[in-house]
């Protein structure tokens, strides 16, 4: 089935946490509309931008895009930015079942409110393979009071003023700043005066059902944490994937994550029950979001007796790291190569640039060029991005446990050109940033591919680590965290021609170079449809004509 959508981007003023403010909405809602399609389904989609003043992309993330690599959503990427008043046509398959979401991949436009979700149902005559009585789905995300503009100028700024913690986190675009809705349960905090735009999302259960719960966090910046009171909940599925069915009191969300979980209600009926979201891995100075799981025939607004689930502590790690270790691939997930043919290695580290602060892997800071790197590396255009291959490793002596000896980086739009349907190996290995005794956690998101997760490790990777690689039941996944000192192993097949992204899905983390380029068999890109191309130097070619 092929799907038609007709979106408009345009900013309104809405207040997803009791403030008005500015919000990035697609046709006037925010979060966007949410997409629901089968898998083998297409969807068409005409995006328009209706901003006054500035260029638009979406992404899919989690469409691999086999075959349309065009249409990935990532502005000097795989397509140049749609100018005001224009429109972008998208086409695209979704294959694979699964709870994704779409964003905004230009600029910080994602933090500005440009999101929604994409749930992709199983095929007709197939089945998941768990049983549940109905679906919620929930939208986590961060909200910021500061524009992204005033965000992103501080993140050039020389010294940096940092973004710091987020105002509030969101449910399905709604949060509530500075007060609780449990403020009667908790001390110190205050009752919130809601308006129409900040009421909390409600479940409505009816007793002794299971429900699955569709989760994805498209964060700026906030690692998160779930949690339902009385309630255990089955973590199933993760990136789209199915993962072996484990039980948890609470679980982690990075952002670029999405998982489904199984509850059942089989709790004292007449009580409602808190479903609970903090902030992990950073210092919080964010209340939690809450929201209400109303067993029916209650009243939704019965509040629960008893107060919120506690996150667990921010730096408690060794929760964190427990929780994602049990992440395995459900059996007949298709497993990893055995042999890989190619290993990099990308250490992360903060940086400094003729001092500005900055991001960089294996010392590259990643500038975007003009010039989308899909088209100019399709027509070989010279000079439209540094044709210098970067670093596959990083120095033998480089000691991640502590601050660089020397913390400056240096600046590229190079890009890794891999042979196509090659196994690439990729250690991303964290390390401690400028200011002594921090290391902090960083999802990294795929473009174009799931990966699977071989393993991870604290301190620096050692070649003796390759015999812990779980090569059996390793996760497939789009996005994977590294813990502060640890490295994470991943492996994949670079089965998709086109120029991907591969970077911290922490946006002002990519706003500061956070990220590298894939490219793989270029030479077998489809044609480029001529919209995506229509700036830098492709764009000069085609005006004089000069396109193959
Ligand atoms: O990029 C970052 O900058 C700040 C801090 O390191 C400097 O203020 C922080 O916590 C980041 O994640």
């Amino acid at each position: 089935k092929v799907w038609q959508f007709e979106w408009e981007v345009g900013y309104v003023y809405a207040s997803p946490d009791c403030e008005e403010k500015l919000v990035m909405a697609i046709n006037g809602q925010f979060p966007g509309p949410t997409i629901r399609a089968k898998a083998g389904d297409t969807i068409h989609l005409k995006l328009k931008n209706t901003l006054d003043t500035e260029g638009v992309v979406i992404h899919w993330h989690g469409i691999r895009q086999q075959g349309t690599p065009w249409a990935d959503g990532t502005a000097s990427i795989s397509q140049c930015a749609i100018n005001p008043e224009e429109t972008f046509n998208y086409a695209f398959e979704v294959d694979k079942a699964g709870t994704y979401f779409y964003h905004g991949h230009y600029g910080m436009q994602r933090a500005a409110g440009l999101y929604g979700s994409l749930i992709v149902d199983v095929a007709d005559g197939e089945e998941e393979p768990f049983h549940y009585n109905g679906e919620f789905n929930l939208l986590l995300s961060d909200w910021y009071h500061k524009s992204i503009y005033d965000q992103m100028v501080g993140l050039s700024s020389r010294p940096m003023k940092w973004i710091g913690e987020p105002q509030s986190l969101l449910i399905n675009g709604r949060g509530q700043y500075n007060c609780s809705l449990a403020a009667h349960l908790i001390q110190g905090s205050s009752t919130c005066k809601l308006t129409k735009d900040c009421e909390p999302v409600v479940l409505q259960v009816l007793p002794n059902k299971t429900y699955r719960l569709r989760i994805a966090s498209t964060t700026s910046l906030a690692s998160l944490n779930l949690a339902i009171g009385n309630h255990k909940m089955t973590v199933v599925e993760a990136d789209g994937n199915y993962v072996e069915p484990f039980s948890v009191d609470d679980m982690d969300i990075y952002s670029g994550e999405s998982y489904s979980v199984l509850i059942t209600t089989n709790q004292n009926p007449s009580s409602n029950y808190w479903l609970s979201v903090g902030v992990r891995g950073r210092k919080p100075n964010t209340q939690p979001a809450l929201s209400i799981i109303n067993y029916l025939p209650n009243s939704p607004s019965k509040l629960p007796e008893s107060s919120p689930p506690v996150t667990p502590v921010w730096n408690d790690y060794a929760h964190s790291k427990s929780f994602t270790y049990k992440i395995l691939a459900k059996e007949g997930t298709p497993r990893p190569p055995q042999k890989h043919n190619k290993r990099i290695a990308l250490l992360n580290t903060q940086n400094k640039l003729d001092g500005y602060t900055k991001w960089a892997i294996n010392n590259v800071s990643l500038a975007l060029p003009t010039t989308p790197y899909l088209g100019a590396m399709k027509f070989q255009i010279k000079h439209a991005f540094d044709p210098q291959p970067p670093p596959e490793n990083f120095s033998s002596d480089y000691d991640v446990m502590k601050p660089a000896k020397n913390p400056n980086t240096t600046q590229s739009t190079n890009a890794y050109v891999f042979q196509l349907n090659s196994t690439v190996d990729v250690i991303l290995q964290n390390a401690n940033a400028i200011a002594e005794n921090v290391s902090e956690i960083h999802p990294w998101h795929l473009h174009g591919h799931d990966f699977w997760v071989l393993g991870y490790g604290d301190g620096r990777f050692q070649e003796k680590d390759v015999s812990t690689f779980n090569l059996k039941n390793p996760p497939l996944r789009n996005t994977v965290v590294i813990f502060p000192y640890g490295w994470t192993a991943l492996r994949f097949v670079t089965d998709n021609p086109g120029v991907w992204a591969f970077h911290c899905h922490i946006e002002p983390h990519l706003h500061m170079g956070m990220g590298v380029i894939f490219a793989e068999g270029i030479e077998y890109v489809g044609k480029i449809p001529r919209d995506a191309i229509t700036c830098g130097l492709t764009g000069k070619m085609l005006i004089n004509n000069h396109l193959p």
